[in-house]
């Protein structure tokens, strides 16, 4: 079964200083998910959204928020981002210190869980808790910033992450560096979504609604 392409703008990438019209313009302009990054100035070396600015925010669309926990330990958290309104709360696999409790939880929380992997980390480090995600999100930059470039080795680990989940019901996505000519590396490799912040941000809301269209485009002519 060919799962559906989804494009899921970072709001990393977005103006701060209005994220609430800035999550209604990409709804409007066509995004599938709205990606929502966390990080914690522990586990990465950045410092950006809490679970209240998730709950300002989630009034602004009924689209599937996509949370990214680059939080480490992340289980103190869990509870509150799923109270804010994530859908989906993926967390990494290398932030410990109890991966397999930590998506058990996500999971009695009534969301969606998302397992993710670094660029440097072999997907030998999920095979245990597959049958437990909804999604894989494999990061093709070191997580931390929004504009870095694409690893392209990365491809080749979405090939095998795409044969280790065989039919399961698992959503891969791909985050770092998308754009019009990435897009289509990880999608020829079997990633169907598709977190894309400086991409989509890029030239303003006129420009939204045709920035998502390029890479859904390039992607979809690769699959
Ligand atoms: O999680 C992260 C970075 O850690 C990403 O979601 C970035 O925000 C993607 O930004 P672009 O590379 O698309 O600009």
């Amino acid at each position: 079964m060919t799962r559906p392409l989804l494009i899921a703008p970072s709001i990393l990438a977005a103006d701060f200083s209005k994220l609430g019209e800035e999550i209604r313009a990409v709804d409007g302009a066509g995004a599938d998910w709205i990606h929502i990054d966390a990080m914690d100035g522990h586990f990465v070396p950045n410092i950006t959204i809490g679970p209240d600015v998730v709950k300002a925010l989630r009034p602004h669309t009924r689209k599937v928020f996509d949370v990214h926990l680059m939080i480490a330990p992340v289980d103190p958290y869990l509870e509150a981002f799923a109270k804010a309104g994530a859908d989906i709360i993926s967390i990494h696999a290398e932030a410990g210190p109890h991966l397999h409790r930590s998506l058990q939880t996500i999971r009695a929380l009534g969301k969606k869980a998302g397992v993710v992997l670094n660029p440097g980390t072999h997907e030998s480090a999920i095979e245990p808790v597959l049958d437990m995600v909804d999604l894989v999100l494999l990061m093709t930059v070191n997580p931390g910033f929004g504009g870095q470039a694409f690893i392209g080795s990365v491809c080749d680990k979405v090939r095998r992450v795409k044969a280790m989940i065989g039919d399961r019901d698992i959503d891969i996505e791909i985050d770092g560096g998308v754009t019009a000519e990435t897009a289509p590396l990880v999608a020829a490799a079997g990633a169907n979504a598709l977190v894309a912040g400086s991409a989509t941000f890029k030239g303003g809301p006129s420009a939204y609604a045709a920035n998502m269209a390029a890479i859904r485009e390039a992607a979809a002519r690769a699959r």
